[in-house]
């Protein structure tokens, strides 16, 4: 643990602590939070309407449209008549949010990326893909999974509704400045072992609330190496941390993805951005109030085997023993498992791949390189969800959908989906779902249903087996064990 660090030095300061100094319209006193420019405002059907809604009760107009980027993604369908509208979409109250969303964005001049275009898809997986999620940026978005465009070093964070309504307004936001957690993840994470392992693992040993109050800086040998796609799956957890933020900082790696993308800057302003960029870093000596270290040699695929997150274990463990707790007890009454129950083994029968935590490319290519050539156990249903339209076309491109068609599996048009279930794909209750998604709260995927939150490798392996399996089983060659 280090020491709290001094406001008001100006040297050295961390990655965190320069995007925000960049962005303090007025700075934070005793008795006031700061007033931060937002120079992006991320927009979805969910937490929009009521914003939009006062804007016009006070006859304000939008302050920044050329700041302000929407798109459809909670509520979409995920079956293509319905979106192309030769069906009617089945969820009612879905229907009526999209209709909203429309009616606000042209009222208000808001560039919506709408049910038809080939450019939407989950919020947090379109910002970075257009270019439009930046290094430096501070971005917003009535959402928790904000955080996932800190991959780039931006300072991004979930709002509410209200708070929604004072960006469009004003394009500020009164915040107060978080603490700063450094989480340093030495060596490499091991075969079969993802970003999704590595987080779920963070999660694991920090806890549900170890990140509350703080924006954390994931760094290390073993951050470096990660991909955008990576980087992005680690960030988007944070939340789950209880972190206001995660933020990396941005690196060859990261301007190397934003090249030649739709909004990123081009020719001199291209070169400027990306030297003021390489100037984010957090400068050595800068303090952090809280330092945690993890060694990714050590980490092992990861599932979750309870109610949040932060009840997770390495595939091969256990689920563990705490006499006396009741809510782990309450828990796991849901889950329908037991103290020290093996979760090797245990059998499933839904499969998710997709979210804005592991619904892009790579985790596409990652099960499907597991499902090629093969048929996914029966009785086992998986969906499989492109993050965005953008996605889904590079997948086809490739032959995926076919991959994952012949195995078995559903392939679906872009959204959050089975995720959270708002626009009507759900897991019965009492079946178990092995999902890439980030949340496995009760009730999260439909009523009483069980989530299992892994990598996009072990939830493939688990539609193979039909029960959870060790992907590293898998990926030494042998044969998925039929247990
Ligand atoms: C609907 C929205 C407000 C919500 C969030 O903020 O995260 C959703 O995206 C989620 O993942 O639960
Ligand atoms: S995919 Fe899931 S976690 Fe991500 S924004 Fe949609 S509902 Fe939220």
């Amino acid at each position: 643990m280090n020491t709290r660090t001094d406001p008001r030095r100006s040297e050295p300061l961390t990655l965190f602590e320069k995007v925000w100094k960049q962005h303090e319209v007025v700075p934070q006193t005793a008795d006031t939070p700061a007033i931060l420019y937002i120079d992006l405002h991320l927009i979805h059907e969910v937490t929009s309407p009521q914003a939009f809604s006062l804007l016009r009760s006070l006859d304000l107009k939008l302050r920044r449209t050329d700041r302000t980027l929407a798109t459809m993604d909670h509520s979409t369908p995920t079956d293509p008549d319905e979106i192309s509208g030769r069906v009617p979409i089945k969820v009612e109250s879905a229907a009526r949010q999209l209709k909203q969303l429309e009616v606000n964005c042209r009222e208000f001049g808001v560039n919506l990326r709408g049910l038809g275009s080939d450019q939407r898809g989950i919020v947090h997986v379109i910002g970075p893909e257009l270019g439009a999620t930046q290094p430096g940026k501070t971005i917003v978005c009535g959402d928790s999974h904000t955080a996932t465009h800190g991959a780039f070093g931006a300072l991004a964070f979930g709002i509410g509704t209200t708070e929604v309504g004072h960006v469009l307004a004003t394009q500020c936001l009164l915040q107060r400045r978080p603490k700063t957690m450094a989480i340093e993840v030495s060596g490499r994470l091991g075969p079969g072992v993802t970003a999704k392992d590595l987080i779920l693992a963070i999660i694991g040993r920090i806890g549900v609330s170890g990140g509350t109050g703080h924006v954390i800086e994931y760094r290390g040998t073993a951050i470096e190496a990660l991909s955008m796609e990576e980087r992005m799956t680690v960030c988007n957890m944070s939340i789950e941390a209880g972190a206001r933020a995660g933020m990396i900082a941005p690196d060859d790696t990261t301007f190397a993805y934003l090249k030649g993308r739709q909004y990123a800057p081009t020719g001199a302003h291209w070169d400027a951005a990306v030297e003021r960029w390489r100037a984010l870093r957090t400068d050595p000596g800068a303090l952090f109030d809280e330092i945690v270290h993890i060694d990714a040699d050590s980490i092992a695929p990861m599932i979750t085997y309870g109610t949040h997150p932060g009840m997770v274990v390495p595939i091969g463990a256990a689920v563990p023993q705490r006499p006396g707790d009741a809510a782990h007890a309450k828990s796991l009454a849901y889950m329908g498992l037991q103290e020290g129950e093996e979760i090797i083994g245990k059998a499933i029968q839904v499969v998710f791949l997709g979210s804005c935590t592991n619904g892009r490319l790579s985790d596409l290519k990652q099960a499907a390189q597991v499902l090629k050539g093969r048929k996914i156990a029966p009785g086992v249903r998986m969906l499989v969800v492109p993050g965005s339209q953008q996605v889904k076309r590079e997948a086809e491109a490739i032959g995926l959908d076919r991959i994952f068609i012949e195995a078995g599996a559903e392939w679906r048009e872009p959204g959050c989906s089975m995720c959270l279930g708002m626009n009507g794909d759900l897991v019965a209750k009492g079946d178990y779902a092995v999902s890439t998604s980030n949340r496995n709260f009760e009730g999260r995927q439909g009523p009483g249903a069980r989530t299992l939150l892994a990598s996009p490798a072990t939830a493939a392996v688990a539609a193979l087996t039909g029960r959870i399996t060790d992907p590293r089983e898998f990926l030494a060659g042998a044969a998925p064990a039929a247990h």
